[in-house]
C-alpha cells in the first residue's frame, strides 16, 4: 500500500488519480487544488481519500507527491517540499517544460529526491471533469530523473508509470524542452497564429468561421487550450521554441517563394514529404500520435440512427470512445464517425456492422 500526494487535480492530475484508483485501489490518495469545488467533485466521486491544505504536514507521509499545477506554480512549491519531504517521498511533476523545474531543484539541493515527469499525452479540455483512467493508456510517459536519484528509486517510480499503462522513456531535461519544442509547443502556436489570422482576416458575415470545415478543425483543435498553460510553456522554454520558430519561418519564407514562382516541382515534393513522414509515424500503435481506432459508415439521416448503432456495439460489450456525423469533401454526404479504443474493438465492430450491411469505411 502507498500513499500518494496531488497539488492540482485537473485534467493531468485527475486522470493519473482515476488511473491509480483503477489499477491500485489499495493505494491512498491525498490531494489539494487551489480550486474547493474541484476537491469537492474528486471526494464525492470517491477518487481522493483525503484533502490537503496548500501546506499540509500530511504530504511528508506520502511516496510520491505529483505536482500538477502549471509549469510555473509547480516550480513555487519546491520552495515548501524542500524543508516538509519524508525521508522516503520522492517528488515529481508533469509539467509540459522541464529544465526550469530542474534549475530550481538543483538551486535548493533537492536531486535526491526529484524525478522529473511528463505523460505525452492530453487534450485542449481542461480540468477534473475532463480527466479520464484511460488517458494514459499507451503514451509515453517521459521521465527526467535528478542527477544524485538512487537507481531503486528511479526503478520504482518507472513501475508506477508503467503500472498505469503508460510507456516510460529517460531524457535529460535539454533533450526533453528541446523535443517538445519541435512536436507539442510549435504546433501549439501554430494553431492559435492560424486561429487568429482566420478571425482577423474573416469579414463581418463571417463566411470564414461558417465554412470552414475538416481540415481547419483537425490542424486547430489545440488552439481551445488553456492559455495560462501555454503562456507559462512559451515563457519558460522560450529559447526553444524560438529556435524552432526561426526554423519554421525559413520554411514558410522557402514556401513562399514556391508559391510566388508557381514551382510546382517544389510544392509537390513538399506535400509528398510531408505525407510520407506524417504517415510513417500514424503506422506507430503509440507515441506521440497515437493510432486512432476509426471507421466510417453511411448512415440514414433519420431519428434514432446512431442510437440503433450505439445499442449494437453496446449490446456485444464494445466502448465507443466518440461518435459524431461529420461532414467533408472525403464523404460527399457525410457519414458517421465511430472511434474505437483500440484495434480489437474496432475490428469486432466493423465486422458486427457489416453483418448489418451497413456500408463501412476502415482506413
Ligand atoms: N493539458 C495537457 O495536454 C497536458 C499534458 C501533459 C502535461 N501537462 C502539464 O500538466 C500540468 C497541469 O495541466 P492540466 O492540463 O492538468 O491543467 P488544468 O487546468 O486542467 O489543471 C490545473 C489544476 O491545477 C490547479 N491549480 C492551478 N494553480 C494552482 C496552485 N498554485 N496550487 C494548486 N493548484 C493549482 C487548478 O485549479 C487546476 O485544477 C501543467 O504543468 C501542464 O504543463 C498538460
Ligand atoms: O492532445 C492534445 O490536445 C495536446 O495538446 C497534448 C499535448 C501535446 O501533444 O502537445 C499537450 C501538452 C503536453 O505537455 C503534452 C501533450
Amino acid at each position: 500500500m502507498k500513499t500518494i500526494g496531488f497539488i492540482g487535480l485537473g485534467l493531468i492530475g485527475g486522470s493519473i488519480v482515476k488511473t491509480i484508483r483503477k489499477y491500485h485501489s489499495d493505494y491512498r490518495i491525498l490531494a489539494y487544488d487551489q480550486d474547493r469545488e474541484t476537491l469537492a467533485s474528486a471526494v464525492s466521486s470517491n477518487m481522493i481519500d483525503a484533502v490537503c491544505e496548500e501546506h499540509d504536514e500530511r504530504f511528508a507521509g506520502c511516496d510520491y507527491i505529483f505536482l500538477c499545477a502549471p509549469v510555473e506554480f509547480n516550480v513555487q512549491y519546491l520552495e515548501y517540499f524542500k524543508d516538509h519531504l519524508g525521508p522516503n517521498t520522492i517528488l515529481t511533476d508533469v509539467g509540459s517544460v522541464k529544465g526550469i523545474i530542474h534549475k530550481e531543484v538543483e538551486r535548493l539541493g533537492m536531486e535526491s529526491c526529484f524525478i522529473g515527469g511528463h505523460p505525452m499525452a492530453g487534450s485542449e479540455k481542461t480540468g477534473f471533469e475532463s480527466s479520464s483512467d484511460r488517458l494514459l493508456e499507451n503514451a509515453y510517459y517521459i521521465i527526467t530523473p535528478g542527477g544524485e536519484i538512487p537507481l531503486d528509486r528511479l526503478t520504482d517510480f518507472t513501475e508506477l508509470i508503467s503500472s498505469l499503462g503508460a510507456i516510460p522513456m529517460v531524457l535529460t531535461s535539454e533533450e526533453h524542452d528541446f523535443i517538445t519544442a519541435g512536436v507539442s509547443h510549435l504546433p501549439h502556436i501554430i494553431a492559435s497564429a492560424l486561429v487568429n489570422l482566420v478571425s482577423m482576416l474573416d469579414s463581418d458575415q463571417e463566411y470564414m468561421k461558417t465554412i470552414a470545415a475538416g481540415g481547419f478543425r483537425d490542424i486547430t483543435r489545440i488552439a481551445s487550450s488553456s492559455p495560462i498553460m501555454w503562456e507559462q510553456i512559451c515563457v519558460e522554454n522560450n529559447k526553444n521554441i524560438s529556435n524552432v520558430l526561426d526554423d519554421y519561418i525559413r520554411l514558410l519564407i522557402q514556401i513562399r517563394c514556391f508559391v510566388d514562382n508557381k514551382d510546382s516541382q517544389s510544392l509537390y515534393q513538399m506535400f509528398a514529404n510531408s505525407r510520407d513522414y506524417r504517415d510513417s509515424i500514424d503506422v506507430v500503435d503509440s507515441g506521440l500520435l497515437k493510432k486512432a481506432y476509426v471507421l466510417y459508415l453511411d448512415i440514414a439521416d433519420e431519428a434514432g440512427g446512431i442510437a440503433t448503432i450505439a445499442t449494437i456495439l453496446a449490446l456485444e460489450k464494445i466502448s465507443i470512445k466518440n461518435i459524431g456525423i461529420i461532414h467533408n469533401r472525403e464523404f460527399e454526404e457525410g457519414v458517421l464517425k465511430i472511434e474505437f479504443y483500440d484495434g480489437s474493438s474496432m475490428e469486432k465492430g466493423a465486422a458486427l456492422l457489416k453483418k448489418r450491411n451497413y456500408i463501412v469505411y476502415e482506413r
